[in-house]
Protein backbone atom coordinates (compact mmCIF):
# COMPACT_ATOMS: atom_id res chain seq x y z
CA UNK A 1 0.00 0.00 0.00
CA UNK A 2 1.14 3.93 -0.45
CA UNK A 3 1.33 5.51 2.56
CA UNK A 4 2.08 8.68 3.82
CA UNK A 5 3.65 9.29 6.89
CA UNK A 6 2.63 12.71 8.44
CA UNK A 7 5.52 13.59 10.63
CA UNK A 8 9.32 12.91 10.72
CA UNK A 9 9.43 12.28 14.67
CA UNK A 10 10.72 9.74 16.91
CA UNK A 11 7.23 7.78 16.43
CA UNK A 12 6.38 8.84 12.62
CA UNK A 13 9.66 7.72 11.87
CA UNK A 14 9.46 3.94 13.62
CA UNK A 15 6.69 3.32 12.19
CA UNK A 16 7.82 4.18 9.14
CA UNK A 17 10.56 1.09 9.31
CA UNK A 18 7.72 -0.65 10.47
CA UNK A 19 5.63 -0.32 7.25
CA UNK A 20 8.66 -0.22 5.16
CA UNK A 21 9.55 -3.76 6.65
CA UNK A 22 6.20 -4.84 5.61
CA UNK A 23 7.17 -3.91 2.26
CA UNK A 24 4.37 -1.09 1.84
CA UNK A 25 5.46 2.39 0.17
CA UNK A 26 6.43 4.66 2.35
CA UNK A 27 6.67 8.35 1.99
CA UNK A 28 7.15 10.85 4.85
CA UNK A 29 6.69 14.24 5.34
CA UNK A 30 8.40 16.72 7.73
CA UNK A 31 8.16 20.24 7.67
CA UNK A 32 11.59 20.69 8.69
CA UNK A 33 14.03 20.68 5.68
CA UNK A 34 17.25 19.43 7.11
CA UNK A 35 15.44 16.54 8.77
CA UNK A 36 13.77 15.28 5.35
CA UNK A 37 17.33 16.00 3.93
CA UNK A 38 18.97 13.64 6.80
CA UNK A 39 16.23 10.82 6.11
CA UNK A 40 16.44 11.42 1.74
CA UNK A 41 20.53 11.25 1.90
CA UNK A 42 22.22 9.92 5.33
CA UNK A 43 19.14 7.20 5.86
CA UNK A 44 19.20 8.63 10.09
CA UNK A 45 17.06 10.82 11.98
CA UNK A 46 19.56 11.69 14.68
CA UNK A 47 17.65 14.52 16.56
CA UNK A 48 14.69 11.94 17.02
CA UNK A 49 16.39 8.14 17.04
CA UNK A 50 20.18 8.08 17.70
CA UNK A 51 21.26 5.01 16.58
CA UNK A 52 19.00 3.64 13.29
CA UNK A 53 20.11 3.22 9.77
CA UNK A 54 16.74 3.76 7.69
CA UNK A 55 16.35 1.89 4.25
CA UNK A 56 16.99 4.20 1.42
CA UNK A 57 13.10 2.89 0.03
CA UNK A 58 11.75 5.40 2.67
CA UNK A 59 11.63 8.55 1.27
CA UNK A 60 10.83 11.90 2.94
CA UNK A 61 9.60 15.07 1.63
CA UNK A 62 9.07 18.72 2.53
CA UNK A 63 6.01 19.27 0.36
CA UNK A 64 2.58 18.20 2.16
CA UNK A 65 0.65 18.28 -1.27
CA UNK A 66 3.43 15.59 -2.82
CA UNK A 67 2.33 13.34 0.75
CA UNK A 68 -1.02 13.74 0.05
CA UNK A 69 -1.02 12.70 -3.28
CA UNK A 70 1.06 9.73 -2.50
CA UNK A 71 -1.00 7.79 0.25
CA UNK A 72 -3.98 5.70 0.22
CA UNK A 73 -3.15 5.76 3.98
CA UNK A 74 -2.36 9.08 5.99
CA UNK A 75 -0.52 8.15 9.39
CA UNK A 76 -0.90 11.47 11.15
CA UNK A 77 1.94 11.02 13.92
CA UNK A 78 2.20 14.69 15.16
CA UNK A 79 1.71 16.07 18.74
CA UNK A 80 -2.10 16.95 19.68
CA UNK A 81 -1.64 20.51 19.83
CA UNK A 82 -0.49 20.21 15.94
CA UNK A 83 -3.79 17.99 14.38
CA UNK A 84 -6.49 20.30 14.38
CA UNK A 85 -4.41 22.49 11.96
CA UNK A 86 -2.72 19.86 10.21
CA UNK A 87 -5.90 18.49 9.89
CA UNK A 88 -7.57 21.26 8.40
CA UNK A 89 -4.52 22.04 5.90
CA UNK A 90 -4.43 17.93 4.75
CA UNK A 91 -8.51 17.97 4.24
CA UNK A 92 -8.18 20.94 1.79
CA UNK A 93 -5.43 19.58 -0.03
CA UNK A 94 -7.47 16.07 -0.45
CA UNK A 95 -10.46 18.11 -1.88
CA UNK A 96 -8.93 19.58 -4.44
CA UNK A 97 -7.28 16.11 -5.43
CA UNK A 98 -10.61 14.77 -5.14
CA UNK A 99 -9.14 12.03 -2.55
CA UNK A 100 -10.77 9.61 -0.36
CA UNK A 101 -8.17 8.04 1.85
CA UNK A 102 -7.84 5.69 5.59
CA UNK A 103 -6.85 8.09 7.75
CA UNK A 104 -4.98 6.50 11.02
CA UNK A 105 -3.26 8.92 14.04
CA UNK A 106 -1.07 7.63 16.63
CA UNK A 107 -0.90 10.69 19.15
CA UNK A 108 -1.83 10.36 22.66
CA UNK A 109 -3.58 13.48 23.85
CA UNK A 110 -6.14 15.33 24.63
CA UNK A 111 -6.86 18.33 22.99
CA UNK A 112 -6.75 21.71 25.30
CA UNK A 113 -9.82 23.71 25.63
CA UNK A 114 -12.37 21.43 24.28
CA UNK A 115 -11.07 18.04 25.89
CA UNK A 116 -11.58 16.59 22.66
CA UNK A 117 -10.07 12.95 21.60
CA UNK A 118 -8.16 13.22 18.79
CA UNK A 119 -10.55 10.99 16.37
CA UNK A 120 -13.08 14.01 17.16
CA UNK A 121 -10.76 16.70 15.90
CA UNK A 122 -10.26 15.00 13.00
CA UNK A 123 -13.85 14.25 12.55
CA UNK A 124 -14.51 17.46 12.84
CA UNK A 125 -11.89 18.99 10.47
CA UNK A 126 -12.22 16.18 7.47
CA UNK A 127 -15.04 16.25 4.99
CA UNK A 128 -17.09 12.81 5.36
CA UNK A 129 -16.03 12.08 1.14
CA UNK A 130 -12.76 12.80 2.12
CA UNK A 131 -12.00 9.60 4.52
CA UNK A 132 -13.26 6.34 4.81
CA UNK A 133 -12.43 5.72 8.65
CA UNK A 134 -10.55 7.73 11.09
CA UNK A 135 -8.52 4.93 12.85
CA UNK A 136 -6.10 5.16 16.41
CA UNK A 137 -2.89 3.12 16.31
CA UNK A 138 -2.34 3.13 20.03
CA UNK A 139 -0.40 0.54 22.66
CA UNK A 140 2.93 0.26 24.64
CA UNK A 141 4.96 1.34 22.05
CA UNK A 142 8.27 3.05 22.86
CA UNK A 143 9.85 4.83 19.33
CA UNK A 144 12.86 4.08 20.43
CA UNK A 145 12.14 0.09 20.86
CA UNK A 146 10.15 -0.21 17.80
CA UNK A 147 12.89 1.31 15.51
CA UNK A 148 15.22 -1.66 16.85
CA UNK A 149 12.48 -4.56 16.05
CA UNK A 150 11.73 -5.36 19.66
CA UNK A 151 8.95 -7.00 20.07
CA UNK A 152 5.66 -4.87 20.37
CA UNK A 153 1.72 -5.12 20.60
CA UNK A 154 -0.74 -2.43 19.97
CA UNK A 155 -4.26 -1.92 19.00
CA UNK A 156 -6.12 -0.55 15.98
CA UNK A 157 -9.04 1.01 16.76
CA UNK A 158 -11.96 2.86 15.03
CA UNK A 159 -15.59 2.70 14.22
CA UNK A 160 -15.72 0.59 11.58
CA UNK A 161 -14.35 -2.68 11.24
CA UNK A 162 -13.32 -2.32 7.75
CA UNK A 163 -10.98 0.33 8.57
CA UNK A 164 -9.60 -0.80 11.75
CA UNK A 165 -8.57 -4.44 9.75
CA UNK A 166 -7.37 -2.71 7.06
CA UNK A 167 -4.82 -0.64 9.49
CA UNK A 168 -3.70 -4.27 11.49
CA UNK A 169 -3.30 -5.82 8.32
CA UNK A 170 -1.24 -2.90 7.07
CA UNK A 171 0.77 -2.93 10.52
CA UNK A 172 0.90 -6.36 11.67
CA UNK A 173 4.47 -7.68 11.42
CA UNK A 174 6.70 -10.63 13.23
CA UNK A 175 7.75 -7.42 15.36
CA UNK A 176 4.82 -5.64 15.48
CA UNK A 177 1.44 -7.30 16.49
CA UNK A 178 -1.54 -5.51 15.91
CA UNK A 179 -4.89 -6.23 17.71
CA UNK A 180 -8.06 -4.50 16.75
CA UNK A 181 -10.15 -3.28 18.93
CA UNK A 182 -13.55 -1.68 18.41
CA UNK A 183 -13.61 0.85 21.44
CA UNK A 184 -12.09 4.23 19.98
CA UNK A 185 -12.58 5.87 23.16
CA UNK A 186 -11.37 3.35 25.26
CA UNK A 187 -8.07 3.35 23.35
CA UNK A 188 -7.68 6.73 22.82
CA UNK A 189 -8.62 8.09 26.21
CA UNK A 190 -5.92 5.42 27.72
CA UNK A 191 -3.23 6.67 26.08
CA UNK A 192 -4.15 10.19 26.42
CA UNK A 193 -4.26 9.68 30.52
CA UNK A 194 -1.38 7.37 30.78
CA UNK A 195 1.24 10.04 30.14
CA UNK A 196 -0.52 12.21 33.43
CA UNK A 197 0.27 9.07 35.71
CA UNK A 198 4.03 8.54 34.05
CA UNK A 199 4.97 12.10 34.92
CA UNK A 200 3.57 11.58 38.28
CA UNK A 201 5.85 8.71 38.87
CA UNK A 202 8.91 10.45 37.38
CA UNK A 203 8.15 12.97 39.68
CA UNK A 204 8.47 9.76 42.47
CA UNK A 205 11.37 8.37 41.03
CA UNK A 206 13.20 11.79 40.89
CA UNK A 207 12.46 12.62 44.90
CA UNK A 208 13.54 9.13 46.00
CA UNK A 209 10.47 7.42 46.62
CA UNK A 210 10.41 3.90 46.93
CA UNK A 211 8.69 0.85 44.88
CA UNK A 212 5.58 0.84 46.97
CA UNK A 213 4.32 4.15 46.31
CA UNK A 214 4.98 3.91 42.68
CA UNK A 215 2.83 0.79 42.40
CA UNK A 216 0.36 2.59 44.48
CA UNK A 217 0.09 5.41 41.82
CA UNK A 218 0.15 3.55 39.02
CA UNK A 219 -2.61 1.36 40.49
CA UNK A 220 -4.49 3.92 41.80
CA UNK A 221 -4.02 6.07 38.75
CA UNK A 222 -5.26 3.15 36.44
CA UNK A 223 -8.52 3.52 38.40
CA UNK A 224 -8.93 7.16 37.61
CA UNK A 225 -8.16 6.65 34.10
CA UNK A 226 -11.11 4.40 34.23
CA UNK A 227 -13.55 6.56 35.65
CA UNK A 228 -13.04 9.26 33.51
CA UNK A 229 -12.67 7.32 30.67
CA UNK A 230 -16.07 5.22 31.12
CA UNK A 231 -17.66 8.44 31.59
CA UNK A 232 -16.78 9.34 28.55
CA UNK A 233 -18.44 6.53 27.26
CA UNK A 234 -15.19 4.33 26.87
CA UNK A 235 -15.93 0.51 28.26
CA UNK A 236 -14.27 0.20 31.22
CA UNK A 237 -12.43 -3.64 30.17
CA UNK A 238 -10.31 -1.83 27.99
CA UNK A 239 -8.24 -0.32 30.29
CA UNK A 240 -7.17 -3.69 31.40
CA UNK A 241 -5.46 -4.20 27.94
CA UNK A 242 -2.37 -3.11 25.90
CA UNK A 243 -3.72 0.28 25.72
CA UNK A 244 -4.60 0.62 29.26
CA UNK A 245 -2.52 -1.03 31.95
CA UNK A 246 0.27 -2.21 28.81
CA UNK A 247 0.74 1.49 28.41
CA UNK A 248 0.62 2.85 31.85
CA UNK A 249 3.46 0.62 32.67
CA UNK A 250 5.30 1.09 29.93
CA UNK A 251 5.11 4.53 30.20
CA UNK A 252 5.29 5.02 33.67
CA UNK A 253 8.53 2.72 33.84
CA UNK A 254 11.10 3.67 31.44
CA UNK A 255 13.45 6.07 31.08
CA UNK A 256 12.31 6.49 27.02
CA UNK A 257 9.23 7.80 27.84
CA UNK A 258 9.52 11.78 28.11
CA UNK A 259 6.64 12.17 30.54
CA UNK A 260 8.43 10.40 33.21
CA UNK A 261 11.46 12.06 32.14
CA UNK A 262 9.42 15.19 32.71
CA UNK A 263 8.33 14.46 36.36
CA UNK A 264 12.06 13.19 36.85
CA UNK A 265 13.54 16.94 35.78
CA UNK A 266 10.60 18.54 37.64
CA UNK A 267 12.08 16.86 41.05
CA UNK A 268 15.11 18.12 40.72
CA UNK A 269 14.23 21.53 40.67
CA UNK A 270 13.79 22.59 36.38
CA UNK A 271 10.97 24.54 35.84
CA UNK A 272 8.18 23.26 33.84
CA UNK A 273 8.87 25.94 30.40
CA UNK A 274 12.36 24.67 31.05
CA UNK A 275 11.84 21.27 30.57
CA UNK A 276 9.45 21.47 27.65
CA UNK A 277 11.40 24.12 25.93
CA UNK A 278 14.55 21.54 26.61
CA UNK A 279 13.32 18.16 25.53
CA UNK A 280 13.10 18.75 21.83
CA UNK A 281 10.10 16.44 22.02
CA UNK A 282 6.42 16.07 23.14
CA UNK A 283 5.65 16.24 26.29
CA UNK A 284 1.38 14.91 26.05
CA UNK A 285 1.18 14.81 29.72
CA UNK A 286 1.34 18.19 30.44
CA UNK A 287 -1.48 19.36 28.22
CA UNK A 288 -3.51 16.37 28.85
CA UNK A 289 -3.36 17.00 32.99
CA UNK A 290 -4.60 20.18 32.26
CA UNK A 291 -7.65 19.10 30.12
CA UNK A 292 -8.45 15.90 32.22
CA UNK A 293 -8.16 18.12 35.36
CA UNK A 294 -10.71 20.58 34.09
CA UNK A 295 -12.97 17.28 32.80
CA UNK A 296 -12.91 15.98 36.32
CA UNK A 297 -14.13 18.89 37.70
CA UNK A 298 -17.48 19.10 34.90
CA UNK A 299 -18.29 15.80 35.12
CA UNK A 300 -17.86 15.62 39.26
CA UNK A 301 -15.29 12.03 38.93
CA UNK A 302 -12.70 11.68 41.61
CA UNK A 303 -9.33 12.10 40.20
CA UNK A 304 -7.10 12.81 43.26
CA UNK A 305 -3.71 12.07 41.40
CA UNK A 306 -4.47 14.11 38.69
CA UNK A 307 -6.22 17.02 40.37
CA UNK A 308 -2.75 17.16 42.45
CA UNK A 309 -0.40 17.11 39.89
CA UNK A 310 -2.36 19.96 38.34
CA UNK A 311 -1.90 22.06 41.45
CA UNK A 312 1.77 21.06 41.17
CA UNK A 313 2.31 21.98 37.74
CA UNK A 314 0.13 25.04 37.52
CA UNK A 315 -0.63 26.06 40.66
CA UNK A 316 2.59 25.66 42.93
CA UNK A 317 1.37 23.08 45.31
CA UNK A 318 4.48 22.23 47.15
CA UNK A 319 5.53 18.25 47.17
CA UNK A 320 4.57 18.02 50.78
CA UNK A 321 0.92 19.35 50.35
CA UNK A 322 0.82 16.84 47.70
CA UNK A 323 1.74 13.94 49.61
CA UNK A 324 -0.53 14.74 52.31
CA UNK A 325 -3.32 15.84 50.31
CA UNK A 326 -3.52 12.31 48.39
CA UNK A 327 -2.31 10.15 51.90
CA UNK A 328 -4.93 11.97 54.44
CA UNK A 329 -7.95 11.84 51.65
CA UNK A 330 -10.95 11.00 53.04
CA UNK A 331 -11.09 6.76 53.73
CA UNK A 332 -12.62 4.90 50.54
CA UNK A 333 -13.38 1.52 49.60
CA UNK A 334 -10.82 0.38 46.80
CA UNK A 335 -13.75 -1.52 45.10
CA UNK A 336 -15.70 1.98 44.36
CA UNK A 337 -13.76 2.27 41.58
CA UNK A 338 -12.42 0.33 38.84
CA UNK A 339 -13.14 -2.87 40.29
CA UNK A 340 -17.22 -1.78 40.42
CA UNK A 341 -17.46 -0.64 36.67
CA UNK A 342 -15.82 -3.62 35.51
CA UNK A 343 -18.57 -5.97 37.82
CA UNK A 344 -20.90 -4.02 36.16
CA UNK A 345 -20.07 -4.02 32.61
CA UNK A 346 -19.17 -7.91 32.88
CA UNK A 347 -23.13 -8.44 34.44
CA UNK A 348 -24.40 -6.06 32.08
CA UNK A 349 -23.72 -8.90 29.32
N1 LIG B 1 7.63 8.55 20.81
C1 LIG B 1 6.92 7.48 21.16
O1 LIG B 1 7.46 6.48 21.65
C2 LIG B 1 5.43 7.47 20.94
C3 LIG B 1 4.73 8.62 20.68
N2 LIG B 1 3.38 8.55 20.51
C4 LIG B 1 2.58 9.74 20.26
O2 LIG B 1 2.79 10.17 18.91
C5 LIG B 1 2.64 11.60 18.82
C6 LIG B 1 3.90 12.15 18.15
O3 LIG B 1 4.95 11.80 19.03
P1 LIG B 1 6.47 11.73 18.63
O4 LIG B 1 6.70 11.31 17.25
O5 LIG B 1 7.13 10.96 19.70
O6 LIG B 1 6.82 13.29 18.79
P2 LIG B 1 8.17 14.02 18.42
O7 LIG B 1 8.20 15.23 19.26
O8 LIG B 1 9.29 13.06 18.45
O9 LIG B 1 7.93 14.44 16.89
C7 LIG B 1 6.86 15.26 16.52
C8 LIG B 1 6.82 15.44 15.02
O10 LIG B 1 5.71 16.27 14.70
C9 LIG B 1 6.19 17.41 13.99
N3 LIG B 1 5.37 18.57 14.32
C10 LIG B 1 5.23 19.17 15.51
N4 LIG B 1 4.39 20.22 15.41
C11 LIG B 1 4.01 20.28 14.12
C12 LIG B 1 3.19 21.16 13.38
N5 LIG B 1 2.57 22.17 13.98
N6 LIG B 1 3.04 20.92 12.06
C13 LIG B 1 3.68 19.91 11.46
N7 LIG B 1 4.47 19.04 12.10
C14 LIG B 1 4.65 19.23 13.42
C15 LIG B 1 7.64 17.59 14.43
O11 LIG B 1 8.32 18.35 13.45
P3 LIG B 1 9.73 19.08 13.78
O12 LIG B 1 10.75 17.97 13.81
O13 LIG B 1 9.88 20.01 12.65
O14 LIG B 1 9.56 19.76 15.11
C16 LIG B 1 8.06 16.13 14.47
O15 LIG B 1 8.29 15.64 13.17
C17 LIG B 1 2.46 12.10 20.26
O16 LIG B 1 1.10 12.35 20.50
C18 LIG B 1 2.96 10.94 21.13
O17 LIG B 1 2.30 10.88 22.36
C19 LIG B 1 2.71 7.37 20.54
C20 LIG B 1 3.38 6.21 20.79
C21 LIG B 1 4.79 6.16 21.04
O1 LIG C 1 3.44 6.47 24.53
C1 LIG C 1 4.57 6.09 24.65
C2 LIG C 1 4.93 4.66 24.70
O2 LIG C 1 3.83 3.83 24.45
C3 LIG C 1 5.69 7.07 24.74
O3 LIG C 1 5.52 7.84 25.87
P1 LIG C 1 6.23 9.26 26.01
O4 LIG C 1 5.48 10.20 25.12
O5 LIG C 1 6.13 9.58 27.47
O6 LIG C 1 7.65 9.08 25.57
Amino acid sequence: MKISMIGTGSFGTSLAMVLDSNGHDVLMYGRNKNTVNEINQEHSNKNYLKDIELKDSIKATNDLEEAVDHGEMLVLAVPVKAMRSMAKTLNEMLTKQNKKVLICHVAKGLELGTHKRVSEVLQEEFDENNYTDIAVLSGPSHAEEVSLMLPTTVSAASVNESGRKIVQDTFITKHFRVYENKDLIGVEVGGALKNIIAIAIGILDGLGFGDNTKSAVITRGLHEIARLGTKMGADPLTFMGLTGVGDLIVTAMSEHSRNFRCGKMLASGQSLDDIIENMGMVVEGVNTTKAAYELSNQFEIDMPITNVLYLYLFEGLSEDEAFFSLMMREKTSETDGLIKLMKNRVDSE
